[in-house]
């Protein structure tokens, strides 16, 4: 039996990778293992590969070197295992299906008989807040209530990883704290790997087990930091902390300076 290895063991290992697009290197020398039940936050600014790196674990982009496995075995291509949350609820839901119909899509493509689905539906927007407006279309709800209805939908296939590419960067303040605890919730509750896209530092400090800063051309690991915060995370006290200050500035000159 060949032996096992760590990365072996790690949701999501890259090894060296590097992407090319166009003929140009967007990502390079990633080498980052992420453990399961890890909530791991990539941030850095605009063009810096986040989205790319995203988009490499969700099996639609291809290492042009290097490796990137999930519990061992190469991500080749998009599996039931991982699941996105866009930024873009509004056109990643479909306007003529109510927000059950929307959930059902994920228990559809899994095949499920459709007298599993009614509980299982029911339960999952109960989960999000939902429980009220099964019946309402996209266009019935508010943005935080589609990018609920969104996470709901990932939540149905019951996925290992779920991945998160600025999930809350079209929502005002207020319901982007509240999505934000309710997704830590969430994450908790049913030991999921969530690997989050944000380019905003305190988003990623406040959600994190650990913070992948990226700088660009090309996109690469400048910093890699724990985050000691005790959970569950609160949005005054955490925020307030001196550790998650400390962290802030130190991430923020970081950036500042580039290197
Ligand atoms: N298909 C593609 N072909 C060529 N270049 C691409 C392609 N997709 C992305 N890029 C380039 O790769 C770089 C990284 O893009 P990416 O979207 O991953 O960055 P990002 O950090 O997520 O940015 P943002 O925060 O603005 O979304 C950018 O310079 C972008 O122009």
């Amino acid at each position: 039996m060949l032996a096992r290895t760590p990365a072996d063991n790690a949701a999501i290992a890259f090894a060296g990778l590097r992407v090319e697009l166009g003929g140009k290197p967007i990502l390079d020398n990633v080498t980052l293992d992420v453990k399961p039940g890890e909530f791991i936050c990539v941030m850095g600014p605009s063009g810096c590969g986040k989205t790319t790196l995203l988009r490499v674990v969700a099996g639609l982009v291809a290492a042009t070197a290097g490796s990137v496995t999930s519990f061992g075995r190469p991500i080749t291509g998009p599996t039931r295992e991982v699941s996105v949350v866009f930024q873009d609820y509004g056109r990643a839901l479909l306007p003529w299906r109510n927000a059950s119909g929307n959930v059902a899509l994920a228990l559809e493509a899994a095949a499920m008989p459709r007298a599993e689905q009614g509980p299982l539906i029911e339960a999952l927007l109960e989960k999000v807040g939902l429980k009220d407006h099964a019946d309402k279309f996209p266009s019935q709800l508010s943005g935080g209530m589609q990018q609920r209805l969104q996470i709901a939908r990932c939540l149905a296939q019951d996925p290992k990883i779920l991945l998160m590419d600025e999930p809350f960067g079209a929502l005002d303040a207020m319901t982007r704290q509240q999505l934000q605890d309710e997704v830590l919730a969430l994450a908790a509750e049913r030991n999921t790997t969530v690997f989050f896209v944000t380019h905003d530092l305190e988003e990623a400090l406040y959600l994190g087990d650990r913070v992948v800063a990226l700088l660009p051309n090309p996109g690469r690991i400048a910093r890699l930091v724990d985050v000691p915060l005790k959970r569950p995370r609160n949005q005054l006290t955490t925020r307030e902390h001196p550790d998650f200050l400390q962290l802030r500035r130190d991430l923020f000159d970081m950036m500042q300076e580039g290197h």
